[in-house]
């Protein structure tokens, strides 16, 4: 090859290598599994998936990975769990850009994303444990960003709705978050939405479980905790540095349900029926709707929880897993900016996963 074309052929394979990413990609549950099969469509062209883990084995044979039913072989077979291994499948490939997509809820795992961003790694996020979690853990997370590690969390809010984009723009404009109220959850809106006392709750939250919606142990939602750690991210978005401790959080589940394995939660869910049907049946009396509401005012004062709203109420108006965020700001405020739409499921997170990294170049 003459020196011209060597220099050619480097030149194209250097292009072709910076538009390259390897992914290594741990969970591969409802938000996983949707999103392997996102990988598969020509959109994803330029992904190469060098690895892949669940709780309890990983895989990062180039054929295996390229198999359809990953998902359901990574259940029976597949070597043990182990990070090194992994991130040595990133590391070899000649991909200029190596992420880390995070599609489990694993707190133990969040807890290390700013790690890997300070070891080069891009971490692309539907894991919301660090963001929404320990105020130090955000801190963390911020240095890693400003030392230049990127960081994909459309999917941490709203299932990928373009709520956080959308606030970052306003506060890089100099906008400042006034009060923030709505609904951030999909499997509470999805619960509330269809709940109308003629099919018990539990069965509904059986449905919601059941399309993907809820949370791997689904105490999370009801009890607020998911709900809480969304507002904690979009405030601490916005600038207000608020500790987890600092937002009043009202659960759903009973006593009796909050220390019991998730297993034997799923066999109890029946005694959720009585008392929603009590507080649905107040709220149907008073001519109002239950509705679980997240809000946060101008002070940083912070609340989820249910409440009861007339069905002339913005969030009594709403269908299926719809999300709803107002947003009132110093230059929004007459009116607040409102961001709706499906607040949760496997295909949009997926898909919100899949904007991150495409994102980076
Ligand atoms: N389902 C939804 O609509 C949405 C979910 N999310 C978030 O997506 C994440 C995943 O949710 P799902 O897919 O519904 O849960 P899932 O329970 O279906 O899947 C979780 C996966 O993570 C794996 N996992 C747990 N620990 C691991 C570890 N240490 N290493 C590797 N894999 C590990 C599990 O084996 C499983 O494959 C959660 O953080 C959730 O909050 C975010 C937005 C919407
Ligand atoms: N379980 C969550 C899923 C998205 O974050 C919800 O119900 O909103």
């Amino acid at each position: 090859m003459s020196a011209v074309l060597a220099e050619a052929s480097a030149a194209h394979a250097a292009l072709t290598n910076r538009n390259k990413v390897a992914l290594v990609l741990l969970g591969t549950g409802v938000v996983g599994g949707a999103f392997l099969k996102l990988l598969c469509t020509p959109v994803a062209g330029r992904l190469h998936l060098v690895g892949a883990a669940n709780s309890r084995k990983q895989q990062t044979d180039a054929v295996q990975l390229a198999a359809r039913d990953l998902r359901d072989r990574l259940k029976r077979e597949g070597a043990a769990r182990d990070d090194t291994a992994l991130f040595s499948a990133l590391d070899t490939h000649d991909a200029a850009l190596k992420v880390i997509v995070d599609a489990t809820a694993s707190a133990e795992l969040a807890s290390r994303h700013a790690d890997w961003l300070s070891r080069g790694y891009h971490v692309v996020t539907a894991n919301k444990s660090l963001a929404g979690g320990q105020l130090s853990g955000w801190r963390a997370l911020q240095a890693a960003r400003a030392a230049g590690g990127r960081y994909g969390d459309a999917a941490t809010v709203g299932a990928g709705l373009p709520v956080l984009s959308t606030l970052r723009r306003l506060c890089d404009c100099g906008d400042s978050l006034l009060t923030l109220e709505g609904v951030f959850s999909g499997s509470l809106s999805y619960l509330f939405n269809h709940y109308d006392g003629s099919r018990p709750f539990s069965v509904l939250l059986r449905e919601a479980r059941k399309l993907g919606y809820t949370e791997p142990d689904p105490r999370a939602d009801l009890s607020g905790e998911d709900v809480a750690r969304k507002l904690l991210i979009l405030a601490r978005n916005a600038g207000f540095a608020l500790g987890s401790d600092e937002v009043v959080v009202e659960s759903l589940v009973p006593e009796t349900l909050r220390d019991v394995s998730t297993e034997t939660f799923l066999e109890r869910l029946e005694e959720l029926d009585e008392p929603l049907a009590a507080l649905h049946e107040a709220a149907r009396a008073r001519g109002q709707v239950l509705r679980f509401l997240a809000r946060i005012n101008q002070r940083g004062r912070a609340r989820v929880g249910l409440t009861e709203v007339p069905p002339t109420h913005p969030a009594a108006r709403l269908y299926g897993t719809d999300n709803q965020f107002a947003l009132t700001t110093t230059r929004y405020h007459t009116q607040p900016l409102v961001i709706q739409g499906p607040g949760a499921g496997p295909e949009v997170t997926a898909q919100a996963l899949l904007g991150d990294i495409l994102s980076l170049g």
